[in-house]
This record gives structure tokens, C-alpha cells and sequence, in this order.
């Protein structure tokens, strides 16, 4: 029997393009099911109780929870292509290490710049650069940062590339001049399909983020 994937996402999320990309790495055909955070279906539920977020990963029925925990998952059952971890253990906590800091830093302080004002603003912003230019320091001059293969660090990290404009409209900087080893490697990942197709174009986040700023700060 043919595997049943579906993905429940919602289509500017980091974390929802995390696990696009690994699907695509991996040409796995899935149904991809949008979900309306303000109104969640019973499945996104029923499928993540604890935590209520997407993404969702359903493989034959069953959910995986947690957007590396399901690029980890793809890249254990999947096994035929495209390779996302390290063979070898130390390279493959290495990698962990990297896509652990990824997931721990960026996405709240990307929050912080987004939507916040004044010196929490500025702190968030110069904090964020901060991460870019350690990462740069870490990519160095290879193609990637799984070296000559694209891998889970830079599916963790390559979601946030469709947020640079929103960053630098917001931060009033520029990521080029900062990181241009990170701005080409980001240029360099969206030249494969993989990613192309999974992550929105900068200005279309840019609108959506800003339409949802207004709603966040109505409240
Ligand atoms: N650590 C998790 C984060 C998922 C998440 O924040 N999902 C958000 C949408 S993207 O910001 C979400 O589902 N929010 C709805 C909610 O929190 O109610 C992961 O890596 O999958």
C-alpha cells in the first residue's frame, strides 16, 4: 500500500516550510491541508493535542509533531535520496548543535523585530544580527552548512530567508551588507527546487506579517 502523507501547515510559517522542504528533498508526494490558526480544525487537534500547532506531519494515519523532529522523521523513513543528517555521529551531532541553535534563537527574536517597538526593537534586531553573523562565522566558504550537501541545518534555517525583507524593512538594516556569505548562501539554496517551491516569495510574507501586525497590536 502507497504511503499516506498529509501535511497540515499554514503557508507562511517557518516551521511549516521546514518540513516542505524535506518533503521535496525527498519527492515525497503529500496532500498538503492549510490550516486557519484562528479557527483550527478538529484534525490539527485530534493529531497535535499538546501543543496545537503546526506543522503536523500524518504519515499513514499516525502524527508527527515538531518541525525538526519531523525533517529528523522524513529523513529516517525516506531513506532512498537526499541524505538531510550525517552518516557519521559526530558530524551528525554537529548538525543538531547547529539546527538546535537555529530553532532555539531565530524564530523569537524574528517575533521581537516583527512586532515589538522602541528598545525591546533595537535589542531584538541587533540580537538577530548578532545570530546571522555566528552563523556566517559557521557557514564560512562552504556551499552549505552541511558542507558540499544541503542538509537539516539549512532546512532549518532557509524558512527564515523568505522573512529577510520583512527584517530589513522592519530593521531598517541590511542583511547583504552584514552577512553576504549567509545572503548568497540563502541566493545559492533558493536555486533548488526543493526550496524554491516550498518557501513564498519575501514580499508576499512581508504583506501578510505586516496585515497580521495590525491585528496583533488591535488587540
Ligand atoms: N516548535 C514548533 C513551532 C511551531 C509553531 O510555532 N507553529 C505556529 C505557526 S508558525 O509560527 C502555530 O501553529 N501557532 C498556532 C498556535 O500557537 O496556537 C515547530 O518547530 O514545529
Amino acid at each position: 500500500m502507497a504511503d499516506e502523507v498529509i501535511l497540515l501547515d499554514f503557508w507562511p510559517s517557518p516551521f511549516g516550510m521546514r518540513v516542505r522542504v524535506a518533503l521535496a528533498e525527498k519527492g515525497i508526494e503529500y496532500e498538503y491541508k492549510e490550516e486557519n490558526l484562528s479557527d483550527k480544525s478538529p484534525l490539527l487537534l485530534k493529531m497535535n493535542p499538546v501543543k496545537k500547532q503546526i506543522p503536523v506531519l500524518i504519515h499513514n494515519g499516525k502524527p508527527v509533531c515538531e518541525s525538526l523532529i519531523i525533517v529528523r522523521y522524513i529523513d529516517e523513513v525516506w531513506k532512498h535520496k537526499s541524505p538531510l543528517l550525517p552518516s557519521d555521529a559526530y558530524q551528525r551531532a554537529h548538525a543538531m548543535f547547529w539546527a538546535d541553535y537555529v530553532d532555539k534563537k531565530i524564530y523569537s527574536l524574528a517575533r521581537q523585530v516583527w512586532l515589538s517597538s522602541g528598545e525591546e526593537h533595537e535589542a531584538g534586531k541587533n540580537e538577530l544580527m548578532g545570530c546571522f553573523k555566528l552563523l556566517e562565522g559557521e557557514l564560512g566558504d562552504k556551499t552549505y552548512f552541511g558542507d558540499d550537501t544541503f542538509g537539516i541545518v539549512d532546512v532549518a534555517l532557509i524558512p527564515f530567508y523568505s522573512w529577510f525583507y520583512m527584517f530589513e524593512q522592519c530593521g531598517n538594516m541590511s542583511i547583504e551588507a552584514e552577512c553576504p556569505k549567509l545572503v548568497a548562501w540563502g541566493k545559492r539554496c533558493m536555486e533548488k527546487e526543493s526550496v524554491s517551491k516550498s518557501l513564498p516569495d519575501q514580499h508576499k510574507v512581508y504583506d501578510l506579517l505586516m496585515d497580521l501586525k495590525k491585528k496583533f497590536l488591535a488587540k
